[in-house]
């Protein structure tokens, strides 16, 4: 007969499911890639319907399997919108920095989205940080104003992102694990125009899955 003491706790597991959205090509795919694989690929790959990767991860003694959901951008895909959020924890909202179009967008975005899924953490990513760092300084503080009027609107938090140059992509999903189990995180805010912004604490934290 075995003692208590040789007894192998069974450790809890979760899935989580994650979905990602916006405008073609503004990096979905580049997203999900380079934080499950760390691979960065420089040429475009059109997304036809729905990517999914899975990562698992481990928070105290839970393992974690994040299922990501990369919905294709074209609007053709929009009737796989239900997969890629229905069942998600956190939306990913991402835009082109460098494409302000892809921003105004993301409105769009949100009311498809959230239309389907009231629960999920919304999370807006500016991406392609490394091309908008090269843009003129006021056309950085317009766009990085309109995010943080959205971030306010959508209650939202707000991450400019680089795949290509791995700027703030392991941070992302420390703060989605973070919003979900409504955990404190000591990283620090930047809110500088023209730094790759990362502001998350006052925002996106009354969502029912957050709390
Ligand atoms: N410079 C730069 N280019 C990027 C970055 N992220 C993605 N790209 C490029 O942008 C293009 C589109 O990236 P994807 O990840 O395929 O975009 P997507 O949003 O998944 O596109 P769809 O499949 O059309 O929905 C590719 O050529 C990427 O290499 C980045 O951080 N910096």
């Amino acid at each position: 007969m075995s003692s208590d003491k040789n007894k192998v706790n069974p450790r809890e597991e979760i899935q989580l499911q994650i979905g990602i959205i916006g405008d073609a090509q503004v990096g979905k795919t580049s997203l999900m890639v380079k934080y499950v694989q760390d691979i960065y690929n420089k040429e475009y790959t059109q997304t036809l319907g729905v990517n999914f990767l899975k990562k698992r991860i481990r928070l105290r003694s839970t393992d974690i399997t994040l299922s990501l959901m990369d919905l294709g951008g074209q609007r053709e895909f929009i009737n796989m919108l239900p997969l890629a959020t229905m069942d998600s924890y956190c939306i990913l909202l991402l835009f082109d920095l460098t494409r302000p179009e892809t921003l105004k967008s993301v409105r769009e975005w949100y009311r498809q989205a959230f239309g389907l899924n009231k629960n999920a953490i919304p999370i807006l990513v500016g991406t392609k940080y490394d091309l908008f760092i090269e843009l003129d300084q006021d056309y950085q503080e317009e766009i990085s104003r309109t995010c943080l009027k959205y971030a306010q609107i959508m209650d939202s938090p707000v991450i400019f992102s680089s795949s290509a140059y791995s700027i703030n992509i392991q941070i992302l999903f420390k703060i989605i694990i973070a919003k979900i189990f409504n955990l404190r995180l000591t990283i620090s805010e930047i809110s500088d125009i023209g730094d790759p912004l990362l502001i998350y604490k006052e925002f996106g934290n009354t969502h029912l899955n957050g709390s």
